[in-house]
């Protein structure tokens, strides 16, 4: 076994295969080949952390979810790699993609919806495809990581309301006053809760940096292609800015407010 062999590099590193004959074409594929590798990791690490938050084994579950932060700094830093591309640079070979676009990223939807932001219609790119869709269908059915949690805070005799515990997983998520009850009183006494607070802030921690990471996404963009429509079909910079403000677990930003 050697170095290459274990790595599989030989498949690796010929899969870089730009479609024009512009010098930056490289970056560009190399920035979303590698998101895609840490997309892989973080699926990993979010269903460990999910089993361990449905099974209650907290403290390993605590630990996938430091990871899956630092793995989004690694993201959010890499649109500092991507920026150095100039608007002439990218105009150069963006026709080469045709109508491509990030609406296409399997894992990327899996992991929002794992997340719990559940938009049925995301789905729809990937109807042509049996294997994904119908993963896809599996991840908006079943509960998202945030369901774990308010089952866990249910199981540690908190009061949750029976509703939110048999919702439709399929929906949006709707923010519960039960629930908001429930993390506040773990807030206010963290040493009586102290798992369920580090979960809390661990929950935090990936909500504050996936917006970041969309926010960076809005921004990388508009220096690139200014306000040009999107390949995939949207506004571009408009729709990017719209999806900045999404809050996966609306209430542990709006018990803040009130500590
Ligand atoms: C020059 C670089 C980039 C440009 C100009 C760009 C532009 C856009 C635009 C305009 C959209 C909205 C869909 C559309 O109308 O096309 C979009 C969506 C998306 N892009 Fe990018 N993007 C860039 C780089 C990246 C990179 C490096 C990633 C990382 C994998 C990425 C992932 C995504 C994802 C996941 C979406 C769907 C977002 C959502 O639905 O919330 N993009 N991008
Ligand atoms: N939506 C981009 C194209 C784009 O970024 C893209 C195209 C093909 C594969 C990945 C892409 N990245 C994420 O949106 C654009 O409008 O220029």
């Amino acid at each position: 076994m050697s170095y290459g062999d274990y790595l599989q590099l030989d498949t690796l590193l010929t899969a870089q295969k730009p479609r024009s004959d512009k010098n930056d074409e490289l970056l560009f594929i190399v920035i979303h080949q590698s998101t895609e590798l840490w997309m892989k990791l973080v699926l990993h690490e979010l269903e460990l952390a999910m089993a361990g938050v449905r099974e209650d084994r907290l403290q390993p579950a605590l630990k996938n979810l430091a990871r899956v932060g630092r793995i989004q700094a690694q993201m959010i830093q890499s649109w500092d790699v991507l920026s150095t591309m100039t608007p002439a640079e990218y105009s150069g070979f963006r026709d080469a993609l045709g109508r491509s676009s990030g609406f296409q990223s399997f894992q990327n939807r899996r992991i929002e919806f794992m997340l719990g932001n559940k938009q049925a219609e995301m789905i729809e790119p990937f109807r042509h495809d049996a294997v994904r869709s119908t993963a896809l269908d599996a991840a908006l059915a079943a509960p998202s990581l945030y369901d774990e949690a308010i089952a866990l805070l249910a199981r540690r005799s908190l009061a949750i309301d029976a509703e939110v515990l048999t919702r439709d997983f399929r929906q949006p998520y709707q923010a519960s006053a039960s629930v908001r009850a429930a993390w506040l009183q773990v807030y206010r006494d963290p040493e009586h809760w102290w798992d369920l607070y580090q979960l809390g802030e661990k929950l935090v921690d990936v909500d504050d940096w996936f917006q970041q990471w969309r926010f960076r996404h809005m921004t990388t963009v508009k220096r690139i292609i200014g306000f040009k429509r999107g390949t995939g079909g949207t506004a571009g910079v408009g729709y990017l800015k719209k999806v900045t403000d999404i809050t996966l677990f609306p209430e542990l930003w709006d018990l803040r407010t009130e500590l």
